[in-house]
């Protein structure tokens, strides 16, 4: 049987979710799409041969065929969507950030416990990157000697034109929160964010240097830079006591002429993640068939969250803001 998916957005992400489903993704097919923008929609669905297009995200997310949504829809719109979903027991992958606010995450945690079951799923898809993958295997291996520092680079060519100053961290550097717990199996404890010289041509507060510390005591860097220009650009190294481990990256073809080597940078995400997004699909697709959640949940999704509005603190305010050890429930156990 092959299970009815909805989705909600049909922009870069929505159309590029909605092509991977279709064209690479087994036990599950489009049926609907909804987006404001009705143009975006029909082509979207067209392309990928959904059965049709809604008129409200709320209809999609009744429609009886849609049995599973995801919502690629902007950020301010995520806790309503996954809200409704929870309320008619649909599963639910949920771009990230997992909701605009903690209070909000907060609420579908609170939902999603009285349910009593998982059907939410954050799309933190670097959990899926074989690239990160490995360097999670190698770590865990030991060899390395317990972790003493880790440094991430999170560079983008350019932003899109809704991006807003504090994106830089609710919207980008929340992917670094989320994948340092996943690759360190720890807790951030506290955050400060550096303001580097600003940028002369940017219009955001850029760059940014973020210093997470964790409950075990490692500490991490974060470079936020959101108009790179250069190309997109994601790097994580992680220092040992005997050794350091550093994530490899998918390498393009090489070109060598006039004593030198040129070798091309993705211009965004969609290049150097597609493996990652695939991975994911699938990997909710079947965790959806099975009923065993896959990825990350909704409470990796709220300390994600958590984590971007203390480091929104120590930008706006300055200084280093510390993070309380919270509860997990035991759904999330
Ligand atoms: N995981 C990743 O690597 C990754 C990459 C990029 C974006 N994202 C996330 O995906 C989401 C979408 O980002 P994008 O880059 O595709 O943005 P986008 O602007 O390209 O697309 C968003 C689409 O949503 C539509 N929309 C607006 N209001 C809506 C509503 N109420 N209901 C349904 N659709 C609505 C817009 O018309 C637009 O077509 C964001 O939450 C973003 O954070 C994740
Ligand atoms: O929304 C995008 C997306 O999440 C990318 O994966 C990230 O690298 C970008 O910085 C962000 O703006």
């Amino acid at each position: 049987m092959s299970y009815g998916i909805g989705i909600l957005g049909a922009g870069v992400m929505g159309s590029d979710h909605a092509r991977i489903l279709a064209s690479q993704v087994a036990g599950a097919h489009l049926v609907a799409v909804f987006d404001p923008d009705r143009a975006r929609a029909e082509a979207s669905a067209g392309a990928n041969g959904a059965r049709r297009v809604h008129a409200r995200g709320i209809d999609l997310i009744d429609d009886p065929e849609v049995e599973a949504v995801l919502i690629a829809s902007p950020d301010a719109t995520h806790a309503e969507f996954v809200l409704a979903c929870l309320a008619r027991g649909k599963p639910v992958l949920c771009e990230k950030p997992l909701a605009a606010s903690a209070a909000e995450c907060l609420q579908l945690i609170e939902a999603e416990t009285k349910l009593g079951r998982r059907l939410i799923q954050v799309g933190f898809m670097r959990r899926f990157d074989p690239f990160y993958g490995d360097l999670r295997a190698g770590l865990e291996q030991g060899g390395l000697g317990p972790v003493l520092l880790a440094h991430c680079v999170h560079r983008v060519a350019t932003v899109p034109g809704y991006f807003q100053a504090d994106m830089s961290i609710t919207n980008a550097a929340v992917h670094e929160f989320d994948i340092l717990r996943w690759l360190l199996g720890q807790e951030i404890a506290a955050v400060q964010v550096m303001r580097s010289r600003r940028k002369s041509t940017a219009t955001l507060r850029d760059p940014l240097m973020i210093v997470l510390e964790t409950d075990q005591g490692v500490v991490a860097d974060v470079e936020a830079y959101m108009s790179a220009a250069y190309g997109y650009d994601i790097r994580t190294e992680v220092v040992c006591e005997e050794g350091t481990a550093e994530l490899a990256r998918p390498q393009p073809a090489a070109f060598r002429r006039n004593g030198s080597v040129a070798a091309a940078y993705p211009a965004d995400w969609r290049g150097r993640f597609a493996d990652a997004y695939r991975l994911q699909l699938q990997g909710w697709v079947n965790g959806v068939r099975s009923g065993v959640p896959a990825g990350a949940s909704a409470w990796d999704g709220y300390l994600a969250t958590i984590i971007a509005d203390a480091a929104l603190k120590s930008l706006n305010e300055g200084g280093r803001v510390a993070i309380p050890a919270a509860t997990r429930p035991a759904l999330y156990r």
